[in-house]
């Protein structure tokens, strides 16, 4: 792996570092274990012997494939994605651009019904498709949020996963297609030259956990310390897996939520589906009592998820969400 990071003159410097990599078949208490210090570390780790069938991520990426190559007129038909729908190069409603186009699914299985008419000729065949790849990557973000639980000692080990398996779980398939975009027409003495095109800016995932994957075209990167990027080798038979906003304040600043971005080459394109598992609308979110000790005070005054998601659709991409739920010093605790 190799590390980025600004330099004084605004170009970036690489540096090698290891990723954590979970193989989900090993022994039960191990892999608890490596998930808990992967999160505590990173708030990210690569999955692998997952056991999601390779048919179903071939299905849906077949679709997602057709998709994109449809033209925009085409495309366009399947709505601006306030909240689902398909969008190009604008990425949310507060000025963030990026050499991006996607399209948002409802990860509920009624919904995703209703939108397949706008979205392929064929709409049984991308319904199936779709269906098929949500409720095996919501079978797999709740196994792998138990792993997590057992390996924090949590006696209620569904305290994480109910959230997620909750029939009105608020959860999102996105499908990201970046297009090559060409090196920056600069001459080299311009910061610029050195530095990477991007498809999809520095963010956080705001929901409980991200279970991602991709073709095998880089641009995946995550950041560990400010400003220094590390790039994640592609490996399309594996999932990449995120802490989102959710499970950080659950388990109050123990586990992170990872930046990351995505960069776009300069001649392959590359696909990425993101399944975003998340809570219900009304579920109140906080430190779950395990995670709060006098040594360890919430760090986080409880919301729901309606009201977190509001605050976040309202800021932008790069934004620290998860701040403004913070206690302050002065702040009486446990409200
Ligand atoms: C700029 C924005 C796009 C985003 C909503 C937001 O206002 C801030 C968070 C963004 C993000 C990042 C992770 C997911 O891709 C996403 C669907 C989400 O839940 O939060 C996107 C939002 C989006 O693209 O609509
Ligand atoms: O395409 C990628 O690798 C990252 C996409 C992403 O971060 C997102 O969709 O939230
Ligand atoms: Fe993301």
């Amino acid at each position: 792996m190799v590390v980025a990071a600004p330099t004084p003159d605004g170009n970036e410097k690489t540096r090698a570092t290891e990723l954590p990599v979970i193989d989900l078949s090993d022994r039960r208490s191990e892999v608890s274990k490596l998930m808990v210090k992967a999160c505590e570390d990173f708030g990210f780790f690569k999955l692998i012997n997952h056991g999601v069938a390779d048919d179903i991520i071939a299905k849906m990426e077949e679709q997602s494939y057709q998709f994109f190559a449809k033209p925009s007129s085409e495309k366009e038909l399947a709505g601006p994605s306030k909240p689902y729908g398909y969008g190009c190069r604008n990425i949310g409603c507060n000025g963030d651009v990026g050499e991006v186009e996607y399209l948002i699914l409802d990860g509920n299985p009624a919904s995703i019904a209703r939108s397949s008419e706008t979205i392929s000729a064929d709409a049984i065949e991308f319904r199936c498709a779709v269906r098929s790849y949500v409720e095996a990557v919501r079978a797999l973000a709740c196994e792998i949020l138990e792993v997590m639980a057992e390996g924090l000692g949590v006696p209620h080990t569904s305290v994480f996963s109910a959230l997620v398996r909750d029939v009105d779980a608020d959860s999102l398939l996105r499908l990201n297609h970046y297009p090559p975009v060409p090196h920056w027409d600069t001459s080299p003495s311009d910061p610029r030259h050195q530095n990477p095109r991007i498809g999809f800016g520095e963010h956080t995932d705001p929901q409980i956990l991200t279970l991602l994957r991709s073709n095998d075209v880089r641009g995946l990167q995550i950041s560990l310390h400010d400003g220094v990027w590390v790039p994640v080798d592609p490996h399309p038979q594996a999932f990449f897996v995120n802490v989102g906003d959710v499970l950080q304040a659950m388990t109050n600043g123990r586990f992170l939520s990872v930046k990351h971005r995505a960069t776009v080459s300069w001649y392959r394109s590359r696909m990425s589906m993101a399944y975003f598992a998340s809570p219900p609308l009304r579920a109140r979110i906080g430190p779950i009592p395990e995670m709060v000790t006098p040594h360890n005070p919430p760090l986080y005054r409880s919301f729901t998820w309606d009201e977190y998601k509001k605050a976040t659709y309202s800021r932008r991409l790069g934004d620290g969400r998860l701040n403004m739920f913070r206690f302050q010093p002065n702040d009486e605790l446990g409200k």
